[in-house]
């Protein structure tokens, strides 16, 4: 008799237990419990990457979040120990329109339904994630719950519990992600350069691409200050990935002025893109729903390319497309932009050492065409040596 190869687990079909997707406006989806049974409670969005699912479960910048994948069947290459972001899952909770039954990859270990459950992680199969997708790009991202056992009730108290629930805006969420002691990332090969990297809910891929160019990499907590930074004589500052309104990061944004009046290069991903924006004087603003995903179209607009770019961001930075800004710190120029809506995706200091941008270049998951910004960043460090 043949017996299944080890790479392949089969999952047990589960009992189906009921569960509702209830919406701020009153919106309700029904299916069956994924993962842990109970209720939980976030900002509803959606990822439209195909693959990468336990790269997105893991990013710290999804803290608070309910996540609905827009691919249709999730789950198929189960979960493996080599491509989680960070420690445990930080999603709020995990929307899929049909998870697979069986995970067939070599690396796998558990099935994701198995992982959800030993993490925790309430989630909901069985919906129409279209449905929902169409829905959240008319209404706009808001906050949701999942239902489920014992959990589910009646519609309105279900929506009242939703209504309870804290919004995005406002939220001040990277110090309940972030490390609390600071930690080093060797360089892999000869050492070139020290970076100090602010956790603000970093991803495991970002240091390890600073690493793989000859940069020991200090992460440091989130509330680390200038001082704190400058401990580590680094010859550039890095200011991650991270979760909530970039408004609240007021601590952030001070730490970084003294950054750029020092003339330290700089490098921000995401949340570090929103900041190096404050730090210049631009506002931010949520946007209706955001853009997450592995496959975003962005443009270079110092060379003309367009990038196939991964993101994960609800926030977005507020300055002009059309034309360089004078700030105190100098002239700026919007350097990358989004093909579908124009936001701004990258920021270029034309009389400073920084730059940044609102995707994500480690690719974790997603494809490696901006790989090229880290390479950018190391040409800056040899500036400031040479
Ligand atoms: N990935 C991130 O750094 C996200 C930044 C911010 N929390 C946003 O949603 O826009």
């Amino acid at each position: 008799m043949m017996t299944a190869p080890a790479s392949i687990t089969t999952t047990r079909r589960r009992e189906r237990t009921p569960a509702a997707y209830v919406l701020e406006d009153g919106r309700i989806f029904r299916g069956q419990a994924y993962g842990a049974v109970g209720e939980t409670f976030g900002e509803a969005v959606f990822n439209t990457g195909m693959t990468g699912y336990q790269e997105t479960l893991t990013d710290p910048s999804y803290h608070r979040q309910i996540v609905a994948m827009t691919a249709p069947q999730i789950g198929n290459t189960g979960v493996n120990d080599e491509d989680p972001e960070s420690s445990r899952i930080w999603v709020a909770g995990y929307v899929v329109r049909d998870p697979s039954r069986i995970s067939s990859n070599w690396r796998a270990t558990r099935s994701l339904d198995e992982e959800l459950q030993a993490q925790g992680i309430v989630g909901i199969s069985g919906i129409d994630t279209r449905a929902l997708t169409r829905h959240l790009r008319e209404a706009g991202a808001m906050r949701a719950g999942i239902f489920s056992g014992a959990a589910l009730a009646d519609d309105a108290t279900m929506l009242e519990r939703v209504r309870q629930a804290p919004q995005m805006e406002g939220a001040d969420l990277c110090g309940e992600v972030a490390t609390d002691a600071a930690y080093v990332v060797p360089a892999i090969g000869e050492k070139r350069f020290t970076v100090a990297a602010l956790d603000l809910g970093i991803k495991g891929m970002t240091p390890h691409r600073m690493a793989e160019r000859g940069i020991e990499v200090h992460v440091l907590p989130a509330n680390a200050t200038a001082e704190d930074v400058y401990a580590v004589n680094p010859d550039g500052v890095f200011f991650s990935n991270g979760p909530g309104d970039p408004a609240t990061a007021d601590g952030q944004v001070a730490v970084l002025r003294e950054v750029l009046g020092r003339r330290t290069p700089f490098f921000g991903i995401c949340f570090g893109n929103q900041l190096l924006g404050r730090a210049l004087g631009f506002g931010t603003y949520k946007l209706k729903y955001g853009h997450r995903g592995i496959n975003q179209p962005v443009q270079d607009r110092t060379t003309g390319k367009v990038e196939v770019t991964a993101h994960n961001h609800g926030f977005a930075v507020d300055a002009p497309l059309d034309r360089v800004s004078e700030t105190p710190f100098g002239r700026v120029e919007v350097s990358h932009v989004c093909l579908n809506d124009d936001v701004v995706e990258g920021l270029q200091c034309l009389d400073q050492p920084a730059f940044s941008v609102q995707y994500h270049p480690e690719a974790a998951a997603g494809p490696h065409d901006a790989a090229y910004l880290f390479d950018r960043f190391v040409s800056l460090l040899e500036g400031q040596r040479a």
